[in-house]
């Protein structure tokens, strides 16, 4: 069409081609890539190097130019906001990464923002922007099992189809997606369950859908509350409780519990066997801690499908302790950590563990 236009010459119709050109580029959308390092941002020494190299090396203009069909499906950006190896994510990047991504949501100019992030603790950090990002913008978080100096390298073609999930109406409205192995995942129910393999995310009740040469097939819907639905808004909040994760197995001590709390650990998350349970000489430990005012929360070290019943194992009403439903412990502890901005009163932090 614009070459037709061009070869019919004349002022009037270079200005129709610019004019379609610049429609064309609006009708894209506009997409901001976030990038905080990670392995799809890795480098190795040689192509044969799939599993040991050296992350966050990659700067973001470099992801994007690596991958020019980008430009097909959306206007693309690039920010460098962080370049680490997530497992180095901490409270204070959480709060910056929100801060940043809330006020790109409230241009008009950006559609929707793709983060590109380590995939070690993606799963956190997807969960926690699902909590506090009032906008019904696609926000896609992505990595990459291989660095991109790998055969059969996963990174670009996960970044495309993040991009084009992003920028697609038909992803609004649904929450933090993740999206990582021609899968689309909600934020609150993915985890990374394998390492090694580039089928490495699952989430215990399935994915949402599938993103499959720039098409998102939708089989279900998010149900718990998110985004513009939540009471917790990144917009007011400076900071977050200290939450600690302290891990059971046999031949338990109460060592690690005692020491987060001497440290100010506002509340526990026993990441308990089975049901979230807890050993006979522990039960005391966590009445004890409880009476001093620290919230406990059992949840559960199972994987792919840890799921704690209230008053199971344990008389939670007793002993006034909290459950958390199906969140694996490091997603326990994103909930209790923003909860707990807002509330130290442990029914309400029960019904947000039920909610969200
Ligand atoms: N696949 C990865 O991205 C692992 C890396 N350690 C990270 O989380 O940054």
């Amino acid at each position: 069409m614009i070459p037709t236009l061009l070869r019919r010459g004349g002022r009037l119709s270079i200005a129709a081609a610019l004019l379609t050109v610049s429609v064309l580029a609006c009708a894209k959308g506009n997409i901001v890539i976030l990038a905080t390092g990670g392995t799809i941002a890795g480098s190795g020494a040689s192509s044969a190097n799939s599993a040991s190299y050296q992350s966050a090396k990659v700067a973001v203009d470099q992801l994007i130019a690596a991958v020019p069909e980008l430009q097909n499906v959306a206007s693309v950006r690039g920010e460098q906001v962080f370049q680490i190896g997530s497992e180095s994510f901490n409270n204070e990047r959480l709060l910056q990464l929100g801060k940043r991504v809330s006020a790109l949501l409230k241009q008009n100019d950006v559609d929707g923002v793709v983060i590109t992030h380590g995939t070690d603790t993606l799963e956190e950090t997807a969960y926690f922007l699902n909590l506090v990002i009032p906008s019904t913008k696609p926000v896609v978080v992505v990595g990459s099992m291989r660095p991109g100096t790998a055969m059969s390298a996963d990174g670009k073609l996960n970044l495309y189809n993040a991009v084009s999930l992003a920028v697609s109406p038909d992803a609004r409205g649904k929450g933090v997606l993740v999206s990582m192995n021609d899968e689309i995942h909600t934020a609150r129910d993915v985890a990374k369950s394998v390492n090694i393999k580039t089928e490495a995310f699952r989430s215990p009740w399935g994915p949402l859908g599938l993103v499959v040469e720039g098409k998102n097939y939708w089989f279900r819907a998010p149900v718990k509350r998110h985004t513009t639905a939540s009471e917790f808004n990144i917009d007011r909040i400076e900071k977050l409780a200290s939450v600690e994760v302290v891990y059971g197995y046999g031949n338990m001590n109460e060592q690690a519990y005692r020491a987060y709390v001497g440290n100010g650990a506002a509340a526990i998350i026993h990441a308990g066997t089975g049901n979230g349970s807890v050993a006979s000489q522990i039960v005391p430990v966590l009445q004890e801690l409880r009476g001093k005012g620290v919230q406990i929360i059992r949840s559960s070290r199972v994987t792919g499908g840890g799921f704690v019943l209230r008053n199971a194992e344990q008389p939670d009403d007793k002993y006034d302790w909290i459950v958390a439903h199906d969140f694996n412990p490091q997603k326990a502890r994103i909930l209790a950590a923003v909860a707990m901005t807002r509330t130290s009163d442990s029914k309400e932090l029960q019904r947000i563990f039920w909610e969200y």
